[in-house]
């Protein structure tokens, strides 16, 4: 019985659903033994059976054309992927069902996974018909969030990671592994900070952990610091153990020891290395040829920042929308190839933290920034250059077609040229990416003469290679597609031959091709004519060689398509044998598009080259904030400030004061990113900058929102400002937007002090602190590294005008209600509010003993704000009045300190002129 899907869902028109899926009647349980079946047909049983090999995955179960899903993965599918979920047979039998065709599968599939689903592939692996009973169907292939390869799915410009860890009492261990490109690096870390730390830098999309270990508090914990929450997946726990994991790594690598790597005294790095090379061969059913190295990750080569730092400072993406737009990758990405945007992404993740591969970098970048016409000329070669590290995977693991031949040829053929204007530059960095650029051109030559030009998705109906490659496949072509003209030609020939002019070449199913020769010629026909049939008026023939013609041209078809997937083989086991070094050629092409990128900009948008060295100054002459100033609209321009930090002089700490609006967070979080874009090898937004190499970024900055991840946003401000604290050193760059703002007032401001007090006098990090707080001004008269500056701003009409201008001094007020009618709270709202801040202002209780400040002033006769007053006090319980002039006495003493001619004066005059003021103040 063959069941007809009606119209599949309303998706295609319907299909037969082949004969084995015919019910047999009986009771049997399937492999996992969970389900009780009355009547099951082999086709199922199969389904059953290999699902239960894959119960954590959604099993597409090819069916003809069609992937096919059952029970409870049809309903979950069904629902994700909007389609109808039908049902294979009826009453008690009834199993959900639905489908997608197989040549749309992938959209589908990048669905599921983008949801965090693990979808296993199940194909038939033999042809139909080659003995009894079904075919056999095995899974070819397992697509995880982490383990993608597929273009449609991945996103260009950004890299999938898989991140494998493990654990034990003395730290961790994690690998990174991303599957399209065999980029393969591993760590151990000595805690879950660290950890998270160096995992945030790559994103990772899946985090694999040993079987059991899903809910680990440990799992649960490092989630909770990453910006994007990975799918979780469990690998075979053995495959973790370090001696296994080693030997493991060792036979893929083929190495004797994995000292080569840096991993002999790193078990934990190991063991999480080996879980994840043996998780993607599990998943992609080949051996990965294209991983062909494995780095270690040290934590000192980089200037390090912890997740919220780097959120918090949208160096990746906005705070907004969590989109490029808005970031400062969105705003430094002039990248013209997926390998040089991903590479630059990584770039602004982790800056360098050695001052010679800055200094390479940034005299690479200045070389380029002043080139305009070699700049150009690059962008438009590399533009032709298409992802070599994903091809390069895609074709490694067995998922590639010969469009992926074509586009790797076509990219590999460009590497010369790009060699050619890299090796015109001065810059070391430059010219060394000469060498690997230049290591491909037999490969090149070989896959632009052997792929055609517009080759299809199949690899099974030919049309792949090029003519004139391989003189077989053309003799093969030509009788496949003019096998017609061969006949007639022979006809031809034949007919000059015998001359008999009426002579045809025909053919009928029973005999296939013969020569008709009519009635009255029959004299004519040579004695190698074999005679087949005789008709009323003529009489066919056949030649031995018009049957070897005719077994040619009617198995030229199949026989072209077996040797095209035959050349196609050897052509990419030719690009797995060149695996290395077009990974190699793939990097080079990263950095030089990158670099490329960064000179743009400078050139662009007016960046200059940063003096970045060893020492702990930082000193920013009209610096921009780059992505602010990319954002204003026409008419507004970016107001440059002065920055200037020195712990071995004065400037250790800048408490930052200014009305809200005024730009703090943008002076600051501008310092930050100068520092960061330095360090990265850029130019960065300023007239002049010097940057005193840091070892980490630290930021506090705003209220991040971690509510849903159970922790208040005090709780989250105090943790991250507990963080810094005990992680910053004399060589960080710390900046501290409004520390203490979600709690009281009082508590607030103690805290911030006693955290601006520890930072100067134990840490001695660089530090900008930005504060509503004003009493903190204060801290600079009893801390000697400690400057105030305040963001001006100018009063005029009554309305505030935002000057974005950095001044030294500490500003006192906070313009609060200005800001907040700029924001158009109702006009009776702001009114009541200036009220409320004089009355706080007095301070005083009423004669009720009420305060004052819940005391409404009768209509009419309210006080405008003035313009001088100050905020609440917050030390003891007496406002802070706005401080009083000097005594007479006072008075006359100042007057006799500034009278004093200093310079002309003996130390004698100059003791008894102090002992004098002295007594007259007593
Ligand atoms: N130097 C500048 N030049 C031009 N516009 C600026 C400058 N600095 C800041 N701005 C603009 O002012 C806006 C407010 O700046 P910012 O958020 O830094 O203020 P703030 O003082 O931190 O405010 P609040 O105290 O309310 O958090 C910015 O979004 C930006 O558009």
């Amino acid at each position: 019985m063959a069941v007809t899907q009606q119209a599949k869902a309303g998706k295609t028109a319907a299909v037969e659903l082949p004969g084995d899926m015919t019910p047999e009647v009986g009771t049997v349980s399937e492999g996992a033994g969970t389900r009780e079946i009355a009547s099951l047909t082999p086709m199922m049983r199969q389904y059953l059976e290999v699902k239960a090999l894959n119960p954590d995955a959604l099993l597409f179960f090819r069916l003809g054309d069609f992937y096919e899903m059952f029970y409870e993965d049809a309903i979950k599918a069904s629902e994700i992927l909007q389609i109808t979920l039908t049902a294979r047979a009826k009453g008690a039998d009834k199993v959900p069902m639905c489908g997608v065709p197989y040549h749309a599968a992938r959209r589908y599939i990048g669905r599921l996974v983008s949801e965090g689903l693990k979808v296993a592939i199940c194909e038939q692996v033999e042809e139909a018909g080659n003995g009894p009973g079904i075919v056999r169907r095995e899974v070819t292939r397992i697509i995880t969030p982490g383990m993608v390869l597929d273009e449609e799915v991945l996103e260009p410009q950004a890299s999938n990671f898989l991140a494998a860890v493990c654990w034990n009492d003395k730290g961790w261990g994690a690998a990174l592994l991303e599957a399209s490109t065999g980029e393969f690096m591993a760590l151990e870390a000595p805690g879950i900070a660290e950890l998270a730390e160096a995992l945030s830098r790559v994103e990772p999309r899946e985090l694999l952990v040993a079987d059991g270990k899903r809910d680990a508090p440990e799992v649960t914990q490092l989630c909770a610091r990453l910006a994007r929450t990975p799918a979780i997946a469990e690998g075979e726990g053995a495959s973790f153990e370090p001696t296994r994991a080693a030997a493991y790594l060792r036979s893929h690598f083929a190495v004797q020891s994995l000292s080569a790597f840096g991993l002999d005294d790193a078990p934990l790095a190991a063991g999480a290395a080996g879980a994840a090379l043996r998780y993607l061969k599990d998943t992609q059913k080949t051996p990965a040829a294209h991983v062909d190295r494995l780095s270690r990750q040290e934590r000192g080569g980089h200037l390090l920042m912890d997740e919220s730092s780097r959120a918090n400072l949208e160096v990746l993406r906005s705070l907004r929308d969590g989109g490029r737009k808005g970031s400062l990758l969105g705003v430094l990405d002039k990248t013209v190839t997926s390998l040089g945007a991903r590479k630059l992404a990584r770039w602004l993740a982790s800056p360098l933290g050695s001052l010679p591969e800055i200094h390479a970098r940034l005299d690479a970048v200045e070389e380029l920034s002043g080139r305009s016409v070699w700049r150009e000329e690059l962008a438009s070669i590399l533009k032709e250059v298409g992802d070599l590290e994903r091809l390069c995977g895609r074709l490694s693991l067995g998922a590639g077609n010969a469009r992926d031949l074509r586009a790797l040829g076509v990219s590999l053929a460009q590497l010369p040229r790009v060699a050619a204007v890299l090796g015109r530059c001065e810059s070391a960095l430059l010219k060394s990416l000469t060498g690997p650029l230049s290591a491909l051109p037999e490969l090149a030559e070989l896959l632009s003469r052997a792929v055609a030009d517009e080759p299809p998705v199949t690899l099974k109906d030919g049309g792949m290679i090029r003519a004139g490659y391989n003189a077989e496949l053309d003799k093969l072509v030509a009788l496949s597609t003019h096998g017609k003209d061969l006949l007639l030609q022979i006809e031809q020939r034949e007919k000059e031959r015998t001359g008999i002019s009426s002579l045809k070449v025909r053919y009928n199913k029973v005999f296939g091709y013969y020569l008709e020769v009519t009635k009255s010629n029959l004299d004519r026909v040579p004695k190698d004519y074999i005679r087949k049939q005789t008709t009323v008026n003529s009489e066919r023939f056949v030649t031995p060689e018009l049957k070897e013609y005719e077994e040619q041209v009617l198995t030229a078809e199949e026989r072209r398509c077996t040797l095209e997937l035959q050349l196609f083989e050897e052509l990419r086991a030719k690009v797995v044998a060149a695996a290395p070094r077009i990974r190699s050629a793939a990097e080079a092409v990263a950095a030089g598009d990158s670099l490329l990128s960064f000179a743009r900009c400078a050139a662009e948008y007016g960046y200059t080259r940063p003096e970045v060295d060893a020492s702990e100054a930082l000193s920013i002459t009209a610096g921009r904030h780059p992505v602010v100033e990319r954002m204003l609209g026409a008419g507004d321009s970016f107001v440059p400030n002065d920055v200037r930090l020195d712990p071995a002089e004065d400037a250790q700490l800048l408490v930052i004061t200014g009305p809200n609006m005024a730009g703090k967070s943008t002076v600051m979080r501008q310092v930050a990113l100068t520092a960061l874009m330095a360090q990265a090898g850029s130019f960065v937004p300023a007239k002049a900058a010097r940057i005193g190499l840091c070892d980490r970024i630290f930021t506090r900055v705003g209220a991040a929102d971690n509510l849903a991840r159970g922790q208040s946003t005090f709780m989250v401000e105090m943790t991250e400002t507990s963080h810094i604290l005990h992680h910053a050193t004399n060589k960080s760059l710390i900046i501290l937007d409004e520390i203490g703002r979600g709690t009281s007032t009082f508590d607030g401001l103690s805290i911030a002090w006693a955290v601006a007090e520890h930072l100067h006098d134990t840490v001695g990090a660089r530090a900008l602190f930005a504060t509503h707080y004003h009493e903190l001004v204060d801290l600079a008269r009893e801390r000697t590294r400690v400057k105030n500056l305040c963001i001006a701003v100018k009063e005029q009409n009554g309305k505030v005008i935002f000057l974005r201008k950095l001044v030294p001094g500490g500003a006192s007020r906070s313009y609060g209600i200005e800001v907040a009618k700029l924001a158009g709270l109702p006009p009776e709202v702001v009114g009541r509010a200036r009220e409320l801040l004089q009355n706080l202002e007095s301070g005083e209780l009423d004669d009720a003993g009420r305060p004052r400040v819940a005391v409404r002033q009768p209509q009419g006769g309210r006080r405008a704000a003035s313009a001088s007053s100050g905020q609440l006090g917050l030390f003891g319980a007496e406002p802070v009045a706005a401080p009083a002039g000097p005594s007479p006495a006072q008075q006359k003493a100042l007057d006799a300190l500034k009278g004093a001619t200093i310079d002309r004066m003996t130390p004698l005059d100059a003791l008894n002129l102090l002992a004098k003021i002295q007594r007259e103040l007593e």
